[in-house]
C-alpha cells in the first residue's frame, strides 16, 4: 500500500469578482494548507476495479467519493487497464469549508501516478483535478497558492509566517452551491487580496492577520447564526486574527502564542462540537 497525505486547506481571503454565464462565480483567493491531514492508501488491483473504503461512516464507498472520481477520471484518460483499492482515514471533518474531499481526490491523483508509473507533471495532475472540483488544482499541489478562474487558476505565492491555527466547526455542514447562490455582490465587504500577498512576500504577520476577508461570510452566517458566534468567541478568547474558511461553517483562528491557543482551544471546546489546534504549513513540500 502506497501512503499519501491529504491535508485540508484554509482560505485567507475568498474574494467574488463576478457571476459567470456557466453558473460558476470567478473568484480570486489566496488559499494555503494546514497540519489537519487525512491519509490515503492507494494499491493496484489487476481485476481493474475500484473499490474504496473510508473510516467515515458519514462520506459515500462508491463513485460519489471524489477520491474514487479521481481513479476513474486517470483510468478513463489514460486508457489503464489496471484498478485500484483506495482507503481513507478520515481526519478532515465533512462539508466544513476545508476541501477534505478536494484533497482525498488530489492526494489519489498522485498517489496513482506514483504507483501506475504514469509521469504525470502535477500540471497535468492539477489540470485533470480540475474536471473533479475547483478546489482540486490546489490540492494538487498544495503549498500557499492565489487561485483565480473558478479556483483552478494556480500561482504560488510565498508560504505564510508559521503560527498556530485553532480551526472550529459547529454541528452543521454546509452546501458550497446554496452559498454560491446565495450571494448578493452589492452587499459584501471585498478583501484586500493585494494586501495580502504583500503581508505574505514581506512574511509580515500582523498584516497577515489584518488582511483576512472572505465573501462568502455574508450568506452562511445569515444561513447559520452559530457560525457568527464562534467567531465571536474566537475573537473574545484572543486569536489574532479570525475568518470563516471557503463556504464554512469552519472558522480559523490565528495565534502566534502558545499561551492564548491553549486559552482559545479550551474555550471554544465548552461549546463547539468540533475543534482542532493545527500548524499552518503552507509549504509546497509538506505532501511528502
Ligand atoms: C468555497 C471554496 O471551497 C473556496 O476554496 C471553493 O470555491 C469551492 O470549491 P469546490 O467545493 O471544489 O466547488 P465545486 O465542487 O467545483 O462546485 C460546487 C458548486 O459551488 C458553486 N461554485 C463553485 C466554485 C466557483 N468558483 N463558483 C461557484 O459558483 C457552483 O454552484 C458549483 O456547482
Ligand atoms: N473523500 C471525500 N471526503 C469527504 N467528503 C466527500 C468525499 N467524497 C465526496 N464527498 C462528499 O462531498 C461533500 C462535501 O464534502 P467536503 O468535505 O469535501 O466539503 P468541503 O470541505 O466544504 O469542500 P470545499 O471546501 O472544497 O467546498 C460531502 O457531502 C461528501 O459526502
Amino acid at each position: 500500500m502506497l501512503y499519501v497525505k491529504a491535508p485540508a486547506k484554509i482560505n485567507l481571503t475568498l474574494d467574488v469578482l463576478y457571476k459567470r454565464p456557466d453558473h460558476y462565480h470567478e473568484v480570486e483567493m489566496i488559499m494555503t494548507t494546514v497540519d489537519l491531514a487525512d491519509r490515503i492508501g492507494v494499491e493496484t488491483r489487476q481485476d481493474g476495479l475500484i473499490k474504496l473504503s473510508s473510516s467515515s461512516s458519514i462520506v459515500p464507498n462508491d463513485e460519489r467519493n471524489l477520491a474514487y472520481q479521481a481513479a476513474q477520471l486517470l483510468k478513463d484518460t489514460y486508457n489503464i487497464k489496471m484498478g485500484a483499492s483506495i482507503t481513507i482515514d478520515k481526519e478532515i471533518p465533512v462539508a466544513a469549508g476545508l476541501a477534505g474531499g478536494s484533497s482525498d481526490a488530489a492526494a489519489t491523483l498522485r498517489g496513482l501516478n506514483q504507483l501506475w508509473e504514469l509521469n504525470l507533471s502535477l500540471d497535468t495532475l492539477a489540470e485533470l483535478g480540475a474536471k473533479i472540483g475547483s478546489d482540486v488544482s490546489f490540492c494538487v499541489y498544495g503549498g500557499t497558492a492565489l487561485a483565480t478562474g473558478r479556483g483552478e487558476k494556480i500561482q504560488q505565492i510565498p508560504a505564510p509566517p508559521t503560527c498556530w491555527v485553532v480551526l472550529a466547526k459547529p454541528k452543521i455542514g454546509v452546501s458550497t452551491a446554496s452559498v454560491y447562490g446565495g450571494l448578493n455582490l452589492d452587499e459584501v465587504k471585498h478583501p484586500n487580496t493585494k494586501q495580502m500577498i504583500q503581508a505574505l512576500n514581506e512574511n509580515n504577520y500582523e498584516l497577515m492577520c489584518k488582511s483576512l476577508g472572505n465573501v462568502l461570510e455574508s450568506v452562511t452566517f445569515k444561513l447559520h447564526p452559530e457560525v457568527v458566534m464562534i467567531k465571536e468567541q474566537m475573537k473574545k478568547f484572543g486569536v489574532d486574527g479570525v475568518l470563516m474558511s471557503g463556504s464554512g461553517p469552519t472558522v480559523f483562528g490565528l495565534i502566534d502564542s502558545e499561551t492564548r491557543l491553549s486559552r482559545v482551544y479550551n474555550g471554544l471546546r465548552g461549546f463547539c462540537d468540533e475543534v482542532f489546534a493545527v500548524r499552518l504549513i503552507g509549504e509546497r513540500n509538506s505532501l511528502a
